[in-house]
């Protein structure tokens, strides 16, 4: 396929190694005598033309940074049958031959509505959410990881300190990822993650045996899909007869700079994206799987569940006895 102009936008929640991302589509493209435009706040920019020209030099110096100097945004009207249409017509007024979106799952139905229209788009998966099940790990969630690791071990010592039992509240929509790898690498004693259904008395009746045991604290990591942590505080307090706080992570987790990792996940796939297009290999997705990069369907993508980590899991409550 004869690839002149492509467009880059970021979506949804924004998540530290988009940059990172936008950066190696932009290079990737020059190297290949490629135009960029650069559509600011997403889809919502898409239909409000926020188009500009990306060169080398205006991704110099992001590889580090965290958020999107694209933005981002959700927008209502772009998920309306109008707005798709006139996204699309965007699209065919900057003559730009594919797109590549960069977002979570929101955002892959977004791109998927836009190739139904005719649009050539590639899909990179860029979230901290790892709600996706077509990839092993979504851009952002392993520094999002990291970032509520360096909180927890703040909580902890405050939390050892006095003898309490701590609630951490993290983000993840409906999937408890954040909450259970956060979870695994803090030693957290308990996990209140959407996929799992366990009730709140088996949960504190493990607690109580620890603190029997001789613990002198617990972190319990909440996952945001199970609710507010401070509908638990008195729940659990009264349950365990301990002193129970609790704390909301909240936006943190979203910003700073991309771990290695992160940056490393994002380069290949904004790599990876630009060749998709410059083989004809649309309306796909760029994913990572058993530690190799591949470029599959969008429809697979958008078809593939994302499978709970029951081993996982398992081994957490073993490990926190
Ligand atoms: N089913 C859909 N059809 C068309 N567009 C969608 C759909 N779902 C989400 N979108 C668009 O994608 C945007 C981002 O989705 P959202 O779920 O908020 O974030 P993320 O992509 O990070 O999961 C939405 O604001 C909306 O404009
Ligand atoms: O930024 P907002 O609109 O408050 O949304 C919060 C949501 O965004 C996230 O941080 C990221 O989700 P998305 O990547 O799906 O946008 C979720 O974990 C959280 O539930
Ligand atoms: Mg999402």
């Amino acid at each position: 396929m004869t690839v002149n102009r492509i467009g880059v936008l970021t979506s949804g929640g924004d998540a530290p190694g988009m940059n990172a991302a936008i950066r190696a589509i932009v290079r990737t493209a020059v190297y290949n005598d490629i135009q960029v435009y650069g559509i600011e706040e997403g889809f919502f920019g898409l239909n409000e033309e926020k188009f500009r020209p990306l060169t080398s030099r205006s991704v110099a110096n992001i590889i580090d940074r965290g958020g999107t100097i694209l933005q981002t945004s959700r927008s209502a009207f772009f998920k309306t049958p109008a707005g798709v249409k006139h996204a699309a017509n965007k699209i065919k007024d900057y003559n730009l031959d594919a797109l590549v979106v960069i977002g979570g799952e929101g955002s892959m139905k977004g791109a998927k509505a836009l190739s139904d229209l005719g649009v050539n788009v590639v899909v990179i998966p860029g979230t901290i959410d790892n709600d996706i099940g077509a990839t092993d790990y979504t851009i952002g969630f392993d520094t999002a990881v990291s970032t509520a690791i360096d909180a927890i071990s703040k909580i902890r010592d405050t939390s050892f300190s006095h003898n309490r039992m701590n609630i951490v509240q993290v983000m993840g929509r409906h999937c408890g990822d954040i909450a259970m790898y956060a979870g695994l690498a803090c030693g957290a004693k308990a996990l209140i993650i959407p996929e799992k259904d366990v009730p709140l008395e088996e949960i504190c009746a493990k607690l109580i045996e620890g603190h029997e045991r001789g613990k002198l604290h617990s972190i319990i990591m909440l996952a945001e899909g199970c609710g507010h942590y401070r509908d638990y505080v008195p729940k659990i307090q009264e349950l365990t007869g301990v002193e129970t706080k609790g704390t909301n992570l909240g936006y943190i987790q979203r910003g700073g700079a991309p771990s290695h990792f992160d940056r490393r996940l994002a380069s290949y796939m904004g790599f990876q994206a630009v060749q998709a297009i410059m083989k004809g290999d649309v309306n796909s997705m760029v994913v990572t799987k058993n530690g190799k990069f591949q470029v599959i369907p969008l429809d697979e993508a958008i078809d593939t569940p994302k499978v709970f980590d029951e081993a996982m899991y398992h081994m957490i409550q073993v490990l926190s006895i």
